[in-house]
């Protein structure tokens, strides 16, 4: 059994996405769960999905941050219920203080919609165990604001405990600034948390978890989800 839910803000996009690639992968029912509850029930996996919640004002995620609902994520995340965000719900994460550092908006200064190549660091952690480290997979990303940000200290500390999860990297699986699309610090894709159960991830596994898509490369985010449930539940 999986408990998830997905917490739905306004102007939340990929909320439906994601519950049907959960639904599909896993075989049960994804809640939803709107920004102003006070409380999420009880979950084995929250999902904080793809979008541009209330508008991208102020910063993007800066608002949902402090949406009713995020009282109850936090205090559940703190408690260890495994959280993923998604894009949007990455910025949600490093915004409201659950993961470090800060997505600014692409160097670029557009909105950048295509897919890219990602090399997986570790098969640790409660998304990612179903990756091989140094693997090199594709996933499309949509965002204006991906440039992951943290000062070296907490760079050298993310990088020390194993906590970037995913990087930009070429076919070849090359990371260098030439590699990078967004201007992300050290080509930074996706982190967790000291713990592997919060995930912030740029790209979008929920749109590449099915051939019928295009590709499955996202879809171990979710079987490694599952899998790792399962195993606590052991
Ligand atoms: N796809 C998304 O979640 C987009 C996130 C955010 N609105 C941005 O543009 O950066």
């Amino acid at each position: 059994m999986l408990r998830a839910s997905v917490i739905v803000f306004p102007g939340s996009n990929c909320d439906r996405d994601v519950k049907v690639a959960l639904e599909a992968i896993t075989g049960f029912p994804v809640k939803m769960v709107w920004h102003g509850d006070a409380s999420v029930p009880a979950s084995d996996l929250i999902v904080l999905p793809g979008g541009f919640s209330y508008g991208d004002y102020l910063r993007c995620g800066a608002m949902a941050a402090h949406s009713p609902i995020m009282r109850d994520v936090v205090e559940k995340a703190k408690k260890g219920t495994p959280v993923l965000g998604i894009c949007n719900g990455f910025q949600v994460l490093c915004e409201s203080g659950l993961l470090p550092g800060v997505l600014m908006r692409n160097t670029s200064l557009h909105f950048i919609c295509r897919d890219v190549y990602l090399k997986a660091e570790t098969d640790k952690g409660f998304f990612t165990k179903c990756y091989r480290p140094g693997e090199v997979i594709r996933m499309p990303v949509a965002h204006a604001e991906g440039n992951f940000f943290a000062d070296s200290e907490t760079l050298d500390r993310l990088e020390g405990e194993g906590r970037v999860a995913f990087r930009y990297c070429d076919r070849e699986g090359n990371v260098s600034p030439e590699t990078g699309i967004n201007g992300a610090q050290r080509n930074i894709a996706g982190i967790t948390d000291e713990t592997g159960r919060i995930l912030g991830l740029m790209p979008h596994p929920e749109r590449l978890y099915d051939a019928i898509l295009g590709g499955t490369d996202g879809r171990r985010i979710f079987e490694s989800a599952l899998l790792s449930t399962l195993e606590a539940a052991a």
